[in-house]
C-alpha cells in the first residue's frame, strides 16, 4: 500500500462537472475557490493511488484514454501552472521511468500529459510537469490508433506502462482493462517489461532499452539477410522448376506430338497377332475423297475341288 495514499483519498472525491481542463475557464467561480476545489479533488478513491493528466482537448473524446479515465473517474484533470508531485510520464521527460521509481508512484501516483502527438508544440511544457518527469523506454503501443508504433504510447498505456516498469503490474492491469484492447499491451510487451523490471535506476534502463534496441535492429537484419537468401534460393528453384517445367511441358508437346503421330500412324498400321507391324495399308481415294477399295484385297481367290487356293 502506498505510503500516505489513504489519508490522500480521504478528503477526495470525483472530479466535479463544473471542474475545468487545463486550457479552459472555470465558470461563475472566482479563482481561489476553483484552486481550493482542484486541490481537493485531484484524486479519485477508484484507484490505489493518484492519477492526474493535463488536458488539453486536442482529442475526439470518443477516441480519447485520458477522457474514458476521467468518465470512470479514475484520473483527475491539472490546471495548466499546476505541477505534479509523482511521476509525469511526458514527452518533456529527460530520465526513463525506472524500478526506482516505485515509492514516488506508489505515494504520489502518475500524470499524463492528454494532448496530441502532431501539436506537441502547443503544450506549454513549462506550465505543466513537476519534479519526476520522465520518458518512457521503448514500448510499443496496442491502442487502435498507433498499433504496433513504438513509444507512442496513448495516455492508459503510458499510465500502465509506467506502473509496470516499476513493478505494479497489478495497476497496469487493473488500469487497462477498462479497454477492450488494453490488456494486449501488456501482452505484446511482455518481455521487455520483464527486462525493465530487472533493472534499477534510469541508467540501466536506458541500458537495457539499447540493447533490446540493438538485438531487434540485428533480428530485422537478420531476417532481410534470410529473406534474400531465401529469394535467391526459391527463385533458384523457380528456375529450375521453370526449366523443368518447361522441359517437361516440352516433352509433354513432344510427347503428345510424338503420340499423335504416333496415333495417327497407327491409323494405317496393321498388326499381326504377335503385334508386328506389317506392311502398311494404303488407302487410295476417288476425287470425291471416297476411299476406294484396294482392288487387290477385292481379286477373288479360287480354290480347287481339295481346297486348295489355286493361284
Ligand atoms: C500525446 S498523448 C496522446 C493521447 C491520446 N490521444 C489518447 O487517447 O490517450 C499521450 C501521452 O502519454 C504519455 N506518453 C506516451 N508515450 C510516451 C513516451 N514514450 N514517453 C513519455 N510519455 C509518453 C505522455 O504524457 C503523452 O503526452
Amino acid at each position: 500500500m502506498a505510503k500516505g495514499k489513504n489519508k490522500t483519498r480521504e478528503g477526495g472525491n470525483t472530479r466535479s462537472n463544473n471542474s475545468r481542463g487545463s486550457n479552459g475557464h472555470h465558470s461563475k467561480q472566482n479563482h481561489k475557490s476553483a484552486e481550493f476545489k482542484h486541490n481537493q479533488t485531484h484524486t479519485t478513491n477508484k484507484f490505489p493511488t493518484k492519477l492526474a493528466m493535463w488536458d488539453f482537448d486536442h482529442c475526439d473524446p470518443k477516441r480519447c484514454s485520458g477522457k474514458k479515465l476521467e468518465r470512470l473517474g479514475l484520473i483527475s484533470s491539472l490546471r495548466v501552472g499546476q505541477k505534479f508531485q509523482g511521476i509525469v510520464v511526458s514527452p518533456n521527460g529527460k530520465g526513463v521511468v525506472c524500478p526506482d521509481d516505485l515509492p514516488i508512484v506508489e505515494e504520489f501516483g502518475a500524470s499524463v500529459v492528454e494532448c496530441s502527438w502532431a501539436r506537441l508544440d502547443e503544450v506549454p511544457f513549462n506550465k505543466i510537469g513537476g519534479k519526476h518527469e520522465r520518458l518512457l523506454p521503448y514500448l510499443v503501443a496496442a491502442n487502435q490508433v498507433n498499433y504496433g508504433r513504438p513509444w507512442r504510447l496513448n495516455c492508459v498505456e503510458a499510465l500502465a506502462a509506467c506502473f509496470a516498469i516499476v513493478g505494479r503490474m497489478d495497476w497496469a492491469a487493473q488500469l487497462l482493462e477498462n479497454f477492450s484492447w488494453g490488456l494486449s499491451f501488456l501482452e505484446i510487451n511482455a518481455e521487455l517489461l520483464e527486462i525493465y523490471q530487472k533493472c534499477t535506476d534510469a541508467e540501466s534502463v536506458k541500458r537495457a532499452e539499447d540493447a533490446w534496441l540493438e538485438k531487434i535492429e540485428q533480428e530485422t537484419l537478420d531476417r532481410k539477410k534470410q529473406s534474400q537468401e531465401t529469394d535467391l534460393w526459391m527463385m533458384g528453384n523457380v528456375n529450375r522448376m521453370n526449366k523443368l517445367n518447361m522441359d517437361d511441358s516440352e516433352e509433354e508437346s513432344a510427347e503428345s506430338s510424338e503420340g499423335d503421330e504416333y496415333i495417327e500412324d497407327t491409323e494405317d498400321v496393321a498388326y499381326d497377332a504377335l503385334g508386328n507391324v506389317m506392311q502398311k495399308k494404303e488407302v487410295k481415294y476417288d476425287s470425291l475423297g471416297n476411299a476406294i477399295e484396294d482392288e487387290e484385297q477385292e481379286t477373288e481367290v479360287k480354290y480347287d475341288s481339295l481346297g486348295n487356293i489355286i493361284e
